[in-house]
């Protein structure tokens, strides 16, 4: 059987070469997609086989990462269930047959009074112990509760013995969950306090979007699919995911290049409140490897910004939009704050953009001129891309009066759902949207939507937003291509410079370090 993987932390060492396709795709389904997949194979008859695959898949995952992270065979492994009530339950209890045959000491802690008939007998078959405590010496816990049946709310089972859970890193288990963590809605990622964080999930089938997307994305660990033949039912999807991979650098310069074939950048940046946020964004621009850079800020931020980077040119706040004649990109927001005469000094060229044509990137304080938009043309424009994080969402669904969005966008809701919501956003204003977050979510207007997993929570410090500005906005300059394929070289660029400086993830690093190793 193949399995295939999608490891966290991966991307090929060395360089791409300028043509080459920027990131792995890889197509994720909502969990009821998997389900209708699942259909005509169940009517056929073909149920215990899907099962099998699903089972073998997990017990393949579960051995080979028992065996890296205690660096043993399987033999003696204490492998500990929690066992549902359905056929997520089935599968959990199959896998650990499999592993007992292998020599591996496995229990299972029984949720409800019932189980999967035939995975009970097997798994008892094969020298299994139903318990009713999670032994203190478990190396492996299995959530196998509940997968893509999970309905209502979750409630994490009361089992003696999971507070081992709560060890130190060093004692706990390699919890792994089967399909998805119990109690992720598998199409939205929406979930409870109950959830139980896992290690690793292993998947059947296909990816979810439920295990990337929302708080589910942050319970799931590293994450595998098996197949289990639905691929033939499986349905064209508009959801795909990148995963951590270097991508294609902007600068490998052609022996004809001059400086504005490779790309004119405009700035709209920086204030006396913030004149760091120019300082990175532009920052990361130059390191891309643009042809130029032109930053348009009030003279105290422009000779910061030139200091540090004698090639950035400079341009008053007022400068007309002449100045913009040559620019294949523009960024309005970072740092701007919120003095209107900035403000308003933006406006000019945001009108200019949607009157142009221009790619824009349109971030932070920018995204504040949306309202206004709103009143005069009723939306934005395909050519901008707009990069609010999930406060700065709320606050467009507000000037959209849009009380789903809303909902949508509250992580403690069960209506949680990023995803639905980027693509509302990007449908109500005729632009696309990167939704930032620990899972990025970029949307197109028409509906079709990438998903990035970063795994670098040490992004979350205070500029790094700035930096991917700056790198998108280059990223635009520098090539004729959609807002899904520029975010997504744009979003891997910036991960993999912080994988970088921060192989381990240890978060200690801000964002100027990010600027630093994009270079
Ligand atoms: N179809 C196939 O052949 C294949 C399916 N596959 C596998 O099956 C999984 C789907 O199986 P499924 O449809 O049986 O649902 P499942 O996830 O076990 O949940 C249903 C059970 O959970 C319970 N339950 C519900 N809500 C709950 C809650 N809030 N809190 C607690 N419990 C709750 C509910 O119990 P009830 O409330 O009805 O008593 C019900 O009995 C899928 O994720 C994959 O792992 C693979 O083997 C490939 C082949
Ligand atoms: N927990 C996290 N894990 C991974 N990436 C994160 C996390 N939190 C934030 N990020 C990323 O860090 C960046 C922060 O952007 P933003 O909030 O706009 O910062 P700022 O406005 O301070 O520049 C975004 O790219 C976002 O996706």
């Amino acid at each position: 059987m193949t399995v295939t993987s999608l490891p966290g932390w991966w991307w090929p060492k060395g360089r791409y070469s300028r043509h080459q396709e920027v990131a792995m795709l890889v197509n994720v389904y909502t969990g009821d997609q998997i389900r209708a997949a699942e259909k005509p194979l169940l009517d056929t008859g073909y149920g215990p086989a899907l099962m099998g695959r699903a089972a073998y898949g997990l017990a393949h995952h579960i051995a080979h990462h028992h065996s890296s992270a205690r660096g043993r065979g399987l033999y003696g492994a204490r492998i500990t269930a929690l066992i549902g009530p359905g056929n997520n339950g089935g599968d959990g209890l199959y896998a650990l047959a499999h592993l007992a045959r292998r020599g591996a000491a496995v229990a299972a802690v029984l949720t409800r009074d019932r189980a999967h008939p035939e995975g009970l007998q097997a798994f008892r078959a094969a020298g299994g112990r139903v318990v009713d405590h999670i032994p203190p010496s478990t190396e492996v816990l299995v959530d196998a509760v509940v997968g893509t049946g999970f309905r209502g709310d979750f409630v994490r089972p009361q089992v003696p013995g999971l507070e081992i859970l709560n060890d130190d890193a060093a004692l706990r288990p390699l919890v792994v969950a089967c399909d998805l963590p119990s109690g992720v809605n598998a199409d939205t990622g929406a979930a409870g306090e109950g959830v139980i964080a896992a290690d690793l999930s292993v998947t059947f089938g296909g990816m979810k979007q439920g295990l990337i997307a929302g708080r589910g994305g942050t319970l799931s660990g590293m994450l595998h699919t098996v197949p289990i033949g639905l691929e033939r039912h499986l349905p064209k999807t508009p959801v795909r995911l990148t995963s951590v991979q270097e991508p294609t650098n902007v600068s490998s310069p052609l022996p004809t290049d001059h400086k504005y074939s490779r790309g004119v950048l405009h700035l709209v940046a920086g204030s006396s409140a913030f004149p760091g946020a120019a300082l990175l964004t532009a920052g990361a621009a130059v390191s891309t490897g643009v042809g130029m850079v032109v930053l348009q800020a009030p003279e105290a931020v422009r000779s910061r910004v030139i200091s540090a980077y004698p090639e950035v040119v400079g341009v008053p706040p007022s400068s007309t939009p002449a100045a913009m004649d040559r620019s294949d990109g523009v960024v309005i927001g970072p740092g701007l704050g919120d003095q209107p005469q900035l403000l308003s000094e933006a406006e000019a060229v945001l009108e200019h953009v949607l009157e142009s044509g221009t790619a824009c990137v349109l971030d932070a304080s920018g995204l504040g001129l949306i309202r206004d938009q709103l009143r005069r043309r009723g939306g934005l424009s395909t050519n901008v891309l707009i990069t609010p994080h999930v406060g700065e969402a709320r606050r467009i669904a507000v000037m959209l009066r849009d009380r789903v969005l809303a909902s949508m966008l509250d992580s403690g809701s069960a209506k949680a759902d990023p995803v639905e919501a980027a693509r509302r956003v990007a449908g109500s204003l005729d632009c696309s949207v990167l939704l930032k977050g620990s899972t990025t979510v970029v949307a197109s207007p028409q509906g079709e939507v990438l998903l990035h997993r970063a795994q670098a929570p040490g992004l979350a410090t205070a500029g790094t937003g700035d930096v991917l500005s700056g790198i998108l906005g280059a990223l635009c300059a520098t090539q004729e291509q959609d807002w899904l394929t520029v975010a997504a070289q744009g979003v891997s660029m910036h991960t993999a410079a912080v994988q970088r400086i921060d192989p381990e993830g240890r978060g200690r690093f801000g964002a100027s370090a990010v600027v630093r190793a994009m270079g």
